[in-house]
């Protein structure tokens, strides 16, 4: 496949009735490239996870994926894709080794033993070989589940929420992992909520509603959204939420002990809050406008589209 993205779909779409759930979705990402996929609960990432590795046909759309025809090749596709789906997609009942076994055969590999043998080595879990998967604490599953996917070789790996529910240090390792993994030219598209994942991908695709409302890297997301972002201190900083929530150009996000208010390019806080609160203890000092000032933004305006 050479030069050729490894993803490269334009206008996915998937209806379930009369719900439009993915709409017009296009997205291409490079090999070796870590592309993090985000979006609210519902927007549609594991529906494009399910139709890009070709598990769900799209009602619309067409692309290539690792260079076969995203509609007509899904089997090739599926013999080259790792899909790590949402929940612990093994057998709790089976033990660590019966489960890589289980997957081995379905994958009917020839070298059966040899390469579940050498997965054990690799996860650490080679003494541990007979405990049962279910005994697992949720960032040994999480282990267990990437080594799963990981057996066949695949060239792309679609991962769903791989680390909800894990601890820090195991997300930590997890993505050290991946990077170890896309710098020996895996692909990786990888949906999470965690704004610190985010930051770790190359790229970025963020959804909402369906629908795609951003792409790109962290910087261009953040460029593009052509927001500016204030934090705000002082006490009483809910009633300050509460009366920048009535006037619809700010966006306001609790940070600890400070709220972030966003607003687009041009608004001007400090002078607001001279005009509508002047006795106010409130400091408003400009900061860099991140990740989730983004997103929070984005999402709020794709909803009163909707609405
Ligand atoms: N098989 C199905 N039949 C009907 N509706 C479905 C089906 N699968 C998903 N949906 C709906 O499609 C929408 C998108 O779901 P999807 O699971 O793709 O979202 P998501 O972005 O992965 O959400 P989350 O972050 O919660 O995992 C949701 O409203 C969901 O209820």
């Amino acid at each position: 496949m050479n030069g050729e993205p490894a993803i490269d779909v334009r206008g996915l779409t998937k209806r379930f009735g009369r719900r439009t759930v993915v709409d017009n979705v296009s997205i291409q990402v490079a090999r070796g490239e870590i592309c993090g996929f985000l979006g609210p609960n519902g927007s549609g990432k594991t529906t494009t996870i399910r139709m890009l590795c070709g598990l769900l046909e799209p009602d619309a759309g067409e692309g290539r994926c690792l260079g076969h025809d995203l509609l007509r090749e899904s089997r090739q596709i599926k013999l080259r894709v790792g899909y790590m789906t949402q929940r612990f997609g093994l057998y709790d009942d089976l033990t660590i080794e019966e489960n890589l076994d289980f997957v081995a055969r379905a994958y009917g590999m020839p070298t059966r033993r040899q390469v579940v043998d050498q997965a054990l080595e690799r996860l650490g879990l080679a003494a541990r070989r007979a405990q049962l998967a279910g005994a697992l604490s949720g960032g040994w599953k999480q282990r267990l589940a990437l080594a799963a996917c990981m057996l066949h070789e695949p060239d792309l790996l679609l991962l769903d929420e791989p680390t909800a529910g894990v601890d820090p240090k195991a997300r930590r390792d997890f993505w050290h992992q991946i990077h170890t993994l896309a710098a020996q030219g895996l692909t990786v598209l990888v949906s999470t909520h965690y704004m610190d994942e985010a930051e770790r991908c190359h790229r970025l695709a963020y959804i909402s509603y369906g629908r795609l409302l951003a792409t790109g890297t962290a910087e261009e997301v953040i460029e593009q959204a052509g927001l500016q972002t204030w934090e705000l201190r002082g006490s009483d900083l809910a009633r300050a939420a509460e009366l920048l929530q009535q006037d619809g150009r700010w966006r306001v996000v609790a940070f600890g002990n400070a709220v972030h208010v966003s607003a687009a390019r041009g608004a001007d806080l400090p002078q607001w809050l001279a005009r509508h609160a002047p006795q106010a203890p409130w400091r408003a000092a400009a900061v860099p406008t991140g990740l989730e000032d983004v997103f929070i933004a984005l999402t709020e305006h794709a909803q009163d589209n909707f609405q």
